[in-house]
């Protein structure tokens, strides 16, 4: 990926970062890079996933998926970052096969999710790290069910992505089931270049080995400046905005087929940075689509965002019929490409006409190579940010808290944490 900071300088915008200050703060990017190639040679907890392009085998993925290669639909069970890899990977790329992400338990929902597939050609994706969350366990036992249910045999279609030891570790053994390692040191979020990420990549044929490549160039663009590593000009852009004012910040890709990817963003940068009363509230958003509904905000509300632009220099395109229409003739002269990148460039350059900071990240195109690099990429702009802001990017005490009160609420182990949902204050107005 490339970065074009040029619209967050203080010249430009307010709040913006100044030439000087960027300077300054390149001396703490080249400690902070010390500190994470330190990490990355030890193997440290989160360090480590900065690893995954030289540690991911392709070859051990497709053997694990290989009984259900030719499946029609897959069913990938697993939330948050077990989930959202994988979904911006499948979701960004033209595949055959049709994916059903189950990462909610809402009852009406799973149903229909259910129901909208064949289960005799459809195989199942259970993936969690913990194999403990409630959710995806919960959505595993509904699916093997209806499985069972529909007389076909689960057992025979179903692959288990999941730390060394643990419940699901069980279960895939108990059934002799298919077993990827959720790969050591490596937190949910940042485990889309694993087998996390890259079992349903793999059943929808697409190349891993080019998405492993691509995240492999962008390691070896990290280097001890932000002025030669794409990644972490972006890191400490976003880092020095936020410590500005800039406490939002609006993810906007200009292709629908990285709308998923906006998700899998916001998952990355709020848990990871949101410690010790910091971190920068992801936003997500889409190009053109939210010009019309967000945009009037961004320009003109509070001066409290960063806007953080995703675009392909390269799309295939179609061209706009010519219309008897006197007023609409301008566009039969342009195709659906060009006025999507005539928006983007005025969108893009209204923001900074009025003075508010954005980030342009630019990909060759969307496939295998280019996105491996921007997941990589976000991740070492994040694992930046972390080292910026001083915080553990690699824990989430916070969500902890939350999955052991819903563990006491449902008689799952004696959490003091549920106490406080019956401690809540109620000040009620009803109709
Ligand atoms: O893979 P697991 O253990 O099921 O966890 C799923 C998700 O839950 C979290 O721990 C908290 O929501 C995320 O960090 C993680 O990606």
């Amino acid at each position: 990926m490339d970065v074009d900071i040029g619209n967050a300088l203080a010249s430009v915008a307010s709040p913006g970062i100044s030439r000087e200050a960027l300077d300054r703060l390149d001396e703490r990017v080249g400690q902070a890079h010390e500190r994470i190639e330190t990490g990355r040679e030890n193997h440290e907890h989160g360090y480590a996933a900065l690893n995954l392009p030289e540690r991911t085998d392709p070859d051990e993925i497709r053997r694990a998926v290989d009984p259900v290669a030719d499946a029609e639909a897959l069913i990938t069970i697993g939330i948050g970052g077990s989930a959202l890899g994988a979904a911006t990977i499948v979701d960004a790329l033209e595949g055959d096969t049709e994916m059903v992400f189950l990462d909610n338990v809402d009852p009406e929902w799973v149903t229909s999710r259910l129901e909208s597939v064949p289960l005799a050609e459809t195989a199942i994706n259970v993936v969690s790290k913990s194999g403990t969350t409630a959710e995806t366990l919960a959505n595993f036992l509904v699916v093997r069910d209806a499985f069972e249910a529909a007389g076909v045999d689960w057992t025979e279609r179903t692959i288990v992505t999941t730390g060394e030891a643990g419940p699901l570790s069980d279960l895939a053994e108990r059934h002799d089931l298919p077993k990827l390692r959720v790969p050591d040191g490596v937190p949910g979020r940042f485990s889309a270049l694993s087998p996390v990420g890259m079992v349903a990549a793999a059943v929808a044929g697409h190349d891993l080995e080019a998405l492993l490549e691509g995240a492999r160039t962008e390691a070896e663009s990290l280097s001890g400046s932000l002025f030669e590593c794409p990644a972490y000009a972006y890191g400490a852009t976003t880092y020095a905005l936020d410590g500005r004012g800039a406490g939002i910040n609006a993810m906007i890709p200009y292709a629908e087929s990285l709308e998923t990817y906006a998700e899998w963003f916001a998952q990355l940068w709020a848990e990871s940075l949101g410690k010790d009363d910091l971190g920068q509230t992801p936003v997500r958003a889409l190009g053109v689509t939210d010009q019309h509904s967000q945009l009037q905000l961004y320009r003109a509300g509070p001066r409290d965002k960063l806007v953080t632009f995703v675009a392909p220099r390269e799309r295939s395109d179609r061209a706009i019929p010519d219309t008897e229409v006197e007023e609409l003739a301008y566009l039969g002269d342009s195709t659906l490409g060009e006025l999507l990148e005539a928006e983007f460039e005025a969108t893009e350059a209204s923001l900074a006409a009025a003075g508010r900071p954005n980030v342009r990240v630019e990909l060759e195109t969307v496939d295998e190579y280019e996105l491996g690099g921007l997941l990589y990429g976000m991740e070492a702009s994040c694992v930046l940010a972390g080292e910026l802001y001083s915080v553990n990017a690699f824990n989430q005490p916070a969500v902890e808290w939350a999955k052991n009160a819903t563990r006491g609420l449902l008689g799952g182990g004696e959490f003091a944490e549920a106490d406080a949902v019956a401690e809540k204050t109620t000040l009620r107005v009803e109709r």
